[in-house]
């Protein structure tokens, strides 16, 4: 379905820059003192001796990231489970500081993941009213979307659902309703992390038809995922990590060919 992107013109206004982008996570990993078991068991082993004495072990998460993203651009992140897709994307939302390297985005990118925080005990309908102020939408914006938002969620087609706290829904339940609250707003850049693939295939179809009205609306959505279907569907580029380097950066089908290649061996 990538013909049909091929009417939304990317324009040539950059929304994200990232320059040489490298991620460290740091884990402190028990241990401590020079007396303490971890430190005296990487002693004897030989291993991580400057790291592992100290207590705190490195993580290399991405490693010199280069792109430019534009606005009216969809782009797919693909790679392998712990290739750094997520904290990629954590960093261009502002969460996540790099070690080197810079991330400069045009206006606050908002992202949108599987654990964005509604809170489980309250209603669906207390949780769309907050999460839309928390997005930064007046009352009076809240309530004219509401209605909208629960229709898109799907969360009342069986039931009245939406007044029973969040605890009681399924997982694909609350990950739509927290796309639904997400997509009513046009974001400048909004970041996607898997919140597709937990709703069910027409409500998936529902978000992809969403994210094309999003860029429409000229912002930049990043979505990372592990179907290659959804990103087909969504995509015009795609950005291929592994090992936390930037593999591949092209058209979707390009490298989506690359990679189904690889992972076909
Ligand atoms: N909070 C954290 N603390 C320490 N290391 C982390 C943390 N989060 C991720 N990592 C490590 O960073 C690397 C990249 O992880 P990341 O979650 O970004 O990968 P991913 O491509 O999104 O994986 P997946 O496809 O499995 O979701 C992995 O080696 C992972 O172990």
């Amino acid at each position: 379905m990538a013909d049909t992107d091929t009417n939304i013109k990317r324009s040539d206004v950059p929304t994200v820059i990232c320059d040489d982008v490298h991620i460290v996570y740091r884990v402190n990993t028990g241990g401590g003192g020079k007396g303490s078991a971890t430190a005296a068991l990487s002693r004897i082993v030989g291993r991580g001796k400057a790291e592992v004495s100290r207590g705190v072990r490195k993580v290399h998460a991405v490693r010199g990231v280069t792109f430019t993203a534009y606005r009216g651009e969809a782009i797919g992140l693909i790679g392998s489970n712990g290739s750094g897709k997520s904290t990629l994307l954590r960093a261009v939302a502002g969460l996540l500081p790099t070690e080197s390297g810079k991330v400069y985005t045009d206006g606050q990118p908002s992202l949108l993941g599987v654990n964005a925080a509604l809170m489980n005990d309250l209603t669906g309908e207390r949780n769309v009213i907050l999460g839309g102020l928390a997005m930064g939408m007046s009352r009076e914006e809240v309530r004219s979307r509401y209605d909208g938002i629960v229709d898109f969620s799907g969360i009342n087609e069986k039931g009245d659902f939406i007044s029973l706290p969040m605890r009681t829904y399924s997982s694909g339940m609350g990950a739509r309703l927290r796309f639904a609250i997400a997509a009513a707003k046009n974001h400048d850049v909004l970041l996607i992390d898997e919140a597709l693939a937990t709703g069910d295939r027409k409500f998936q179809i529902r978000s992809e038809e969403r994210i094309r009205e999003l860029r429409k609306e000229a912002g930049t959505v990043f979505l990372v995922s592990h179907s290659n279907k959804s990103i087909r569907d969504t995509c015009d580029r795609v950005l291929w990590l592994e090992k936390g380097q930037l593999l591949m950066d092209g058209p979707t089908d390009e490298v989506l060919r690359a990679y189904e290649r690889e992972t076909a061996r």
